[in-house]
């Protein structure tokens, strides 16, 4: 296939950032993305409606002049979040999500939750009136292994939170294993999980080989081949309940290489041309737009977007910058290690 016209994509898992890095990315996302659900993780995080409003406001006036682009906006669940505000937040229009971060699981999330039993009033609330939970699904105590957080962040605090309140919708953010993959297919509604562009093309040895990479490194972190096996799987399968969230969470470089490195990768700039390559590989090309395009509106009970995007395959390999230069410093932009050959007309 040498085109592929499909509906204009969503980002349903996107870091904008404020300020100059927000002005310096937004226009990556809004050239091919419609809408994007904007995370909620800012210092200091957007905790009640009015931040919510606010933080709109300045990714409006941000946008590059001409451009279409709708920001979902998402609440960050803290302890003392007041329900109140949730449901006034969903009833307005403003609200579509509210971000469950454990506490010190990632980059800004010092001000997440401790104790789930803390958030029940809140998450009873989001479970009566329909408002969807998204979850970084990371447990952070010391004695659990980094590579395993996923695993027991199901077992221990999502499996009993579904049996304690099963009509609430959780999204699983950014899978990283086959354990989250099996838990969506096996449970029988009200669970999906978005799927980021890198964690389809780097497994951790992206990160280790060969000197260590601080732009190969994000939370929750690449894990071994076989699950990188199974999300290419699931992303390409068609089946509604997984789709795209691209993660794209830029920091600037000097953050990024030093001693103590950010976790995040740059993805917004090239997802797409990433993508087409991923699902030509996997025979899937057809499958594209369920991902990219459908399943998520689908969750979400929005509608897909009339609008097209059309993916061509060029003979050359396109060009993507190394890295971009923003008001806030330049940001590596993700390298597949591998040439791109699908651009978006
Ligand atoms: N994915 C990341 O590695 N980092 C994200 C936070 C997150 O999504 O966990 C960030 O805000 O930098
Ligand atoms: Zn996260
Ligand atoms: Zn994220």
């Amino acid at each position: 296939m040498r085109s592929l016209t499909i509906r204009r994509p969503d980002d349903w898992h996107l870091h904008l950032r404020d300020g100059a890095m927000l002005e310096g990315v937004v226009g990556d996302t809004s050239r091919h993305f419609a809408r994007a659900i904007i995370m909620p993780n800012l210092v200091p995080p957007v905790v009640t409606t009015a931040d919510a409003r606010a933080y709109r406001e300045r990714i409006m006036a941000a946008l590059p002049k001409g451009d279409r682009f709708e920001p979902l906006m998402t609440l960050y669940l803290t302890e003392d979040t007041n329900p109140d505000d949730v449901e006034e937040g969903k009833k307005s229009g403003l609200i579509t999500a509210v971000k469950l971060y454990p506490a010190g699981a990632t980059t800004n999330s010092h001000g997440g939750v401790r104790d789930m039993a803390k958030a029940m009033p809140v998450l009873e609330r989001m479970a009566k009136i329909g408002l969807p939970l998204c979850v970084h699904g990371e447990v952070t105590t010391p004695e659990v292994d980094i590579f395993d957080r996923e695993k027991v962040f199901i077992d221990t605090v999502l499996d009993p939170l579904r049996r304690k309140l099963p009509e609430l919708k959780v999204t699983m953010e950014h899978l990283t294993t086959s354990d989250g993959i099996d838990y969506i297919r096996s449970a029988e509604r009200n669970i999906a999980g978005s799927i980021t562009t890198h964690h389809l093309i780097i497994n951790r040895n992206a990160i280790l080989v060969g000197g260590i990479k601080p732009h190969y490194y994000c939370l929750p972190v690449a894990k071994r081949e076989s699950h990188r096996l199974a999300l290419r799987t699931a992303a390409t399968s068609g089946d509604r309940r997984f789709f795209l969230g691209t993660d794209s969470a830029p920091h600037v470089d000097p953050l990024k290489e030093c001693a103590c490195g950010c976790a995040g990768i740059y993805t917004s700039i090239n997802t797409m041309s990433c993508l087409a390559h991923v699902f030509e590989e996997e025979h899937a090309l057809d499958k594209l737009e369920a991902f990219a395009s459908l399943n998520g509106p689908a969750w979400y009970g929005l509608a897909p977007n009339t609008e097209t995007i059309t993916l061509v395959r060029r003979e050359d390999a396109v060009d993507f910058p190394a890295k971009i230069e923003t008001g806030a410093g330049p940001v590596t932009v993700f390298d597949p290690m591998f040439p791109l050959h699908w651009d978006v007309e």
